[in-house]
């Protein structure tokens, strides 16, 4: 299972995060990558944690005011990218345009999606893989695992139809081991979540217990 934890812009300590982050995911064995914000990409990879940035504008090198240049966040330490985020929507095409400046960059890529249909259509634009999130879910600490099982079997099923070597992840409330157990009995290959650790008092502890089940 993959654990991509989105930092967000919640007031944590994105460094002591990673770190945590890292350490767990060395001595479990389990895949754990951080999303921070743009500007401690830097800080959050020398920790040595897989670093995602969150987001990579349709842009290249140019006049840009405030994008996010996919070469930058490779030079930052990034080695991925979260698209098309429930609280960051792209158009279409600019959607597509950013998954290419993220393949100029040789990031992973997933993009996000809030139903099997959106799911299918993104899994059409070739990211290496989906993640379903359904917007009502997100921070609510009800895990999309247990309240809509359904809507994760089906975005497995609606992306294994468009293109088999999409993987699917799934967010939404997820913050403990029996999430994640739920998500990867309901086919999920990962999960994307944010505030069980990113608001959590103690997030190594919550790393921990949320990997517990796959370590
Ligand atoms: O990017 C993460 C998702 O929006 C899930 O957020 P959450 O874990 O706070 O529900």
């Amino acid at each position: 299972m993959f654990v991509l934890v989105n930092l967000k812009a919640y007031p944590c300590d994105p460094v002591a995060v990673a770190t945590a982050a890292h350490e767990v995911s060395e001595s479990t064995g389990v895949r754990i990558a951080i999303a921070p914000q743009a500007a401690h990409l830097s800080a959050v990879a020398d920790t040595g944690v897989e670093t995602w940035v969150q987001h990579v504008s349709p842009v290249e090198h140019g006049s840009h005011t405030g994008s996010t240049l996919a070469e930058a966040a490779a030079d930052a330490g990034a080695v991925g990218a979260l698209l098309n985020h429930s609280e960051n929507r792209l158009k279409l095409a600019d959607l597509d345009a950013s998954l290419d400046a993220a393949e100029r960059v040789d990031f992973e890529t997933i993009v996000c999606a809030n139903d099997p249909d959106q799911i299918a259509a993104a899994a059409a634009l070739g990211p290496d893989a989906v993640a379903v999130e359904p917007p009502e879910l997100i921070g609510t600490g009800t895990p999309v695992s247990k309240a809509d099982p359904d809507i994760v079997r089906d975005a497995v099923d609606a992306a294994a139809a468009v293109d088999a070597s999409v993987d699917v992840l799934c967010g939404a409330g997820i913050s403990t081991g029996e999430d994640l157990a739920s998500a990867q009995d309901l086919g999920a290959e990962g999960v994307l979540l944010a505030s069980g650790v990113a608001k959590a008092d103690d997030p190594r502890a919550a790393l921990e217990d949320l990997v517990d089940p796959v370590a």
